[in-house]
Formats: C-alpha cells, sequence, structure tokens
C-alpha cells in the first residue's frame, strides 16, 4: 500500500463532511473516486494528500503517517492538482510549471538543469510547450487545467491526486489527458463525474453524505443498483458495437 487512511473523518463547526473513510491504495494503482457533488470527495482528497488534518483518524504514506512526516517530504512524493486552484500573480506558465520543483530545492540545491528538464518534460506531457512564455491570466480554463497537471507532473510525485482533472476541457482534450493520466508512470487518485471515465480505474471507491458505502473494481460499482441509489439515476450498460467497450447510458428516474 502507497497511501491509506484510517477512520479518516474531518468536521466544520460540528457538522460532518467526511466520516470514518477507511481506504487503502496500492502502488501503481489508478484508483478513482466518484459520489454526488457535496459529497465530500475534495475534502477527501485534501486529506489524502495531507493537505488538510483530518479531524479523526490518520493517513499514512507508505506506512508513515503523514502527520509524522515533515511537510516538504510529503510534498515531494505526494502533488494535488486542485479543483479552482488560482492564482491572481503575473506568472508565466513556465513560472507555474517551476513551482512543482519548489519542495526540491534548499540553499543547497538551487535551480538546476535536472529541474529545467523536469519542467520542460511536464510542459511537453500535457501538450503546453509552444505556452511557456504566455502568462497566466490570458489562459483559457482548459489550457489552465493542463498547466496545473504539468505543475504536478514537474513534482515528480509517487502519487498525483487529481480532483476533477478534465473540469473544464473539450472531448478532445478530456480523452487526451485521461490517456496522459492513465499513461503515467505514478500512483493516481482522481475525484470524477464522467462515470464512463470512471470505468477505466483499477478501483472505485463511492462515496454519499461524507461515508464511504462502496469499494472495488467498476465492473462492481458502476452496476443499475448502485447508480440509482447513490446518484438517483436509471443507467444501462451498453456494449459498443465497434469495439466491444462497456458504456453506460443514464437517464432521470
Ligand atoms: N471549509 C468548509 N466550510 C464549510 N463547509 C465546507 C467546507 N468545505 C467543504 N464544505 C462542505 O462540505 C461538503 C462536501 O464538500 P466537498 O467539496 O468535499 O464535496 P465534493 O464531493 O468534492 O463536491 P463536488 O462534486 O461538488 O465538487 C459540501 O456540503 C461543502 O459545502
Amino acid at each position: 500500500m502507497i497511501l491509506s487512511g484510517e477512520g479518516l473523518g474531518w468536521r466544520v463547526q460540528g457538522r460532518a463532511i467526511v466520516s470514518d473513510v477507511t481506504l487503502s491504495v496500492r502502488r501503481g494503482e489508478r484508483f478513482g473516486l466518484i459520489g454526488p457533488n457535496g459529497s465530500g470527495k475534495s475534502s477527501l482528497l485534501r486529506m489524502l494528500a495531507g493537505i488538510r488534518a483530518p479531524s479523526e483518524g490518520e493517513v499514512r504514506l507508505e506506512g508513515q503517517p503523514l502527520s509524522r512526516l515533515p511537510r516538504r517530504d510529503v510534498a515531494q512524493r505526494v502533488a494535488l492538482v486542485e479543483q479552482q486552484a488560482e492564482t491572481t500573480e503575473r506568472i508565466t506558465v513556465r513560472d507555474a510549471v517551476e513551482l512543482g520543483r519548489t519542495p526540491w530545492l534548499s540553499a543547497l540545491h538551487p535551480f538546476s538543469d535536472e529541474d529545467e528538464t523536469a519542467v520542460q518534460a511536464a510542459l511537453v506531457a500535457v501538450g503546453m510547450q509552444d505556452f511557456a512564455a504566455r502568462y497566466w491570466h490570458t489562459l483559457s480554463g482548459g489550457e489552465r487545467q493542463r498547466v496545473h497537471i504539468a505543475r504536478a507532473l514537474a513534482q515528480r510525485p509517487g502519487v498525483l491526486i487529481l480532483d476533477e482533472p478534465t473540469n473544464h476541457l473539450d472531448i478532445g482534450s478530456r480523452l487526451s489527458i485521461m490517456a496522459l493520466v492513465e499513461g503515467l508512470p505514478v500512483t493516481t487518485i482522481a475525484a470524477l463525474h464522467d462515470l464512463n471515465e470512471a470505468m477505466a480505474c483499477d478501483r472505485l471507491a463511492v462515496l454519499q453524505d461524507g461515508q464511504l458505502i462502496a469499494l472495488g473494481p467498476p465492473d462492481e460499482i458502476l452496476v443499475p443498483p448502485l447508480l440509482r441509489k447513490v446518484f438517483g439515476v436509471e443507467a444501462h450498460l451498453l456494449t459498443d458495437p465497434v469495439d466491444g467497450a462497456r458504456i453506460l447510458r443514464f437517464k432521470p428516474i
């Protein structure tokens, strides 16, 4: 197990947003988190990334409690791409991606050729190398999303946590970002709203009202009774006649 949570809970003003979530993510796994709006996905991801301290329970990274690891150590090993990460600074795309190298820099290790290589490789991976000199505030929503992912890739983490990574993206960009994420040599944990995208994960966890109500491979999770109960929709599993792939189609109840 590379990352695990044991009895995780998070409360705000007495209200339980996440309650008693226990899960373990395996090394190299594509782990998906699904659930309706407001079910606690972002809150759980922030705890797993070490950005938010749980009110109850503990997150462990390779068996070590996150709360006892130095912040810099966690930042070298876990990267988070948040849903609405914004910056008001007047920075270029390259500056934004260079921020991903911050956990690796120190007085003894200033920005080097190795950092430059990591930044360039991350820009190329998301297809934003031609935008390197552009200012952040001139980018479209989809371009910003790519730069966020590049910043996380430049961090060279072992675990990449993504909160709705295909938000804002057109269909071509969605497919290329999902293919990119699937091809990365890292463990990924992603909150996903598109259940057809979720089908490509190794395992899925389902959150409802802050509680983990199901965990397993997509073909066990994405079944009509569970989708009816959690999302309140009627789902049909279809088979693509072209390649035999399984596709979900939804109707309101
Ligand atoms: N800082 C906060 N203060 C008060 N309530 C909060 C805070 N952060 C989150 N919440 C509430 O916690 C609940 C879960 O929010 P969260 O963003 O984790 O859900 P989500 O599953 O990621 O939702 P979505 O799919 O809409 O992004 C929501 O009702 C939200 O309003």
